[in-house]
């Protein structure tokens, strides 16, 4: 089967620092994937050069079999790979269904003036509808987006990526900024898209009882390389992640 996502040798050095470096990785559809690895283990920087707000010194990436390296994040995001911070538009003095109803609306191609029908309006609304029960904004579907706390921003967001048909989902610290009570209802949403089955996740994420709870595979980074590849129970088991990292890591964990 043909990976959802793959990088060859992927490297990226600022000045004459490598901050990551040569990451080979397939990510098969529908699975949940969690990057690990201590401050400044090159993550983000990851997600970025994935995501193509970063372009790479070597290496190549890939969705679907195509090579994607030079193309633009838009165009990325267009073969279905979506990070939830590229969402800029947002709009704060719409409601938070109609943010998502745009959203479907663009994925649709569709646009105000051939929408005009009623239907046509009712069935975009329905699927945003259903997209807010998805990510537990049901309740909020009335409000400004600009009155939505934190952590129910974060929720509109995944909803509108949702939205715009993304099936590769990358989350950077979902739970960064929000208060205690917010992350377990965070944690639901991407539970429950990952029980729906039918997107590919992956999840830059420090809260390890998290990452272990949800992931399918691990990939540990540190200083920018792949230090391993595996399952939850295998990384927990392995002598090098250990030595280098992981009690690290326990100790960091808030
Ligand atoms: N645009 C940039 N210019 C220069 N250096 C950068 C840039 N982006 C990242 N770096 C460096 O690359 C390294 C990896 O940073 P990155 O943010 O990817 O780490 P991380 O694993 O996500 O860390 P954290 O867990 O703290 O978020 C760091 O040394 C960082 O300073």
């Amino acid at each position: 089967m043909q990976p959802v996502l793959e990088t060859k040798d992927l490297t990226i050095s600022f000045g004459g620092h490598t901050a990551v470096s040569g990451v080979s990785l397939q990510v098969m559809a529908h699975t949940f994937t969690s990057i690990i690895g201590p401050n400044g283990a090159g993550k983000t920087t990851f997600f970025n050069l994935l995501s193509g707000q970063f372009r790479p010194t070597s290496g190549k990436v890939f969705i679907k079999g195509k090579d994607v390296t030079h193309l633009s994040p838009a165009k990325r995001t267009r073969l279905g790979m979506g990070r939830s911070f590229q969402i800029t538009n947002v709009f704060p003095s719409l409601t938070v269904l109609e943010n998502v109803r745009l959203a479907v609306q663009a994925q649709a191609g569709v646009f105000y003036n051939m929408f005009a029908h009623r239907k046509t309006y009712a069935a975009f609304e329905e699927k945003a509808y259903e997209l807010l029960k998805t990510v537990l904004l049901s309740q909020k579907s009335d409000s400004l987006a600009k009155h939505l706390a934190h952590g129910e921003k974060r929720k509109l967001e995944i909803a509108m990526l949702l939205a715009l048909g993304t099936e590769v989902l990358l989350l950077d610290e979902p739970t960064a900024g929000m208060s205690l009570e917010e992350v377990p209802a965070i944690l639901d949403v991407i539970r429950s898209i990952k029980e729906e089955g039918n997107r590919t996740i992956l999840l830059i994420e420090h809260k390890m009882d998290m990452v272990l709870d949800l992931s399918d595979r691990l990939m540990v980074l540190f200083n920018g390389k792949l230090l391993a590849e595996d399952t939850p129970e295998k990384i927990m088991q392995n002598e090098l992640v250990q030595s280098a990292y992981l009690g690290g890591l326990y100790d960091d964990a808030s």
